[in-house]
């Protein structure tokens, strides 16, 4: 097993994301790494794409072949790909999850090793935004420093408790497509309302964003200073602003409720899938 070598299992959405970002940030070479995936073809893609990079035949040779195991794959997918792991698991084997419906010391009670979590985000596509971490109960200093240190090169790693992690994961992970939304559809409004084309408002909007983001960036407006300073008294900000006074405030204590309820379930369905006898 190579100490410095890291597995990514699963080359889906997520864990293409996080491989692309440390090869584009240099982080880790393409020989450094390691990958799996259900459907091979997928890997096999990534792995013509950066030359060096080992697609492992199967789980247990990604385990043999890497010490730090990256689990990108969907919740219920934990318990085939556990069970095709463990064979290669040792305690020398540090294992990194990063969806947050499986509890760290349900995983912990499955595997030798020590594991930990780390919820990355779109962002981190472009070495922003935060990746959340919370850590078992088998993690040492060093893994915590390794992992820091992993994930500080393509986001602000960020320590979060269980409690908080459900939200943290929302308004970080889940962001982006809200957020994204809302801007799409004050697009259309303003398509349908005022006949300019859709490409220019988008322009417009990815801009205004952008600028936005580099405000924050550079620490010249919080969010609330920048809405009072942009709404002149007695003008036309704040004609605007009050419409979406009357009509967003509570939405997102509704769309809290919907997640947190969706990873309650979530939980509920791993946990029985993961006490009754798992398929071969
Ligand atoms: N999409 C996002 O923005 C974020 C997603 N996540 C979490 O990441 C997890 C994965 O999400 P996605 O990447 O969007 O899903 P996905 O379905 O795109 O990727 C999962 C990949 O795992 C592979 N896979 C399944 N079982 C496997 C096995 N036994 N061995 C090897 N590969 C296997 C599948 O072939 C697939 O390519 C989810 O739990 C999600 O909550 C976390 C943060 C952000
Ligand atoms: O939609 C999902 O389930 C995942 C969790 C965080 C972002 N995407």
């Amino acid at each position: 097993m190579d100490l410095n070598r890291i597995g990514v299992v699963g080359t889906g959405s997520m864990g293409s994301i996080v491989l692309e970002a440390w090869l584009k940030a240099n982080a880790l070479s393409p020989s450094q790494l390691i990958i799996s995936n259900r459907t091979p073809a997928k890997a096999e893609q990534l792995a013509e794409k950066y030359p060096g990079l080992a697609v492992a035949r199967d789980n247990a040779e990604i385990a043999r072949s890497a010490s730090i195991l990256v689990l990108c794959v969907k919740p219920l997918e934990y318990s085939l790909m556990l069970q095709q792991l463990s064979s290669a698991l040792t305690e020398d084997h540090l294992l990194i999850t990063i969806t947050s419906p499986i509890r760290l010391e349900q995983l912990e009670a499955q595997v030798p090793c020590p594991v930990a979590r780390v919820v990355p985000s779109i962002t981190n596509a472009a070495r922003s935004g935060v990746s959340l971490c919370e850590f078992g109960s088998r993690i040492t200093e060093e893994h915590r420093e390794r992992i820091f240190s992993l994930f500080s090169a393509i986001s602000h790693p960020i320590e979060v408790t269980e409690g908080f992690l459900r939200v943290s994961s929302d308004l970080t992970s889940c962001g982006p497509a809200f957020v994204s939304y809302i801007l799409q559809q004050m697009i259309e409004d303003a398509v349908k309302e005022t006949g300019i084309s859709h490409d220019a408002a988008t322009y417009l909007v990815s801009q205004m964003l952008i600028g936005m983001g580099e405000l924050l960036q550079q620490e010249l407006f919080t969010l609330p200073s920048l809405q009072q300073r942009v709404c002149v008294p007695g003008g036309i900000t704040g004609e605007g602003l009050s419409v979406l006074q009357g009509a967003i405030p509570g939405v997102f204590a509704e769309v809290f409720r919907r997640t947190h309820a969706k990873f309650a379930e979530d939980l509920e369905h791993v946990q029985s899938q993961w006490s009754s006898k798992v398929p071969d």
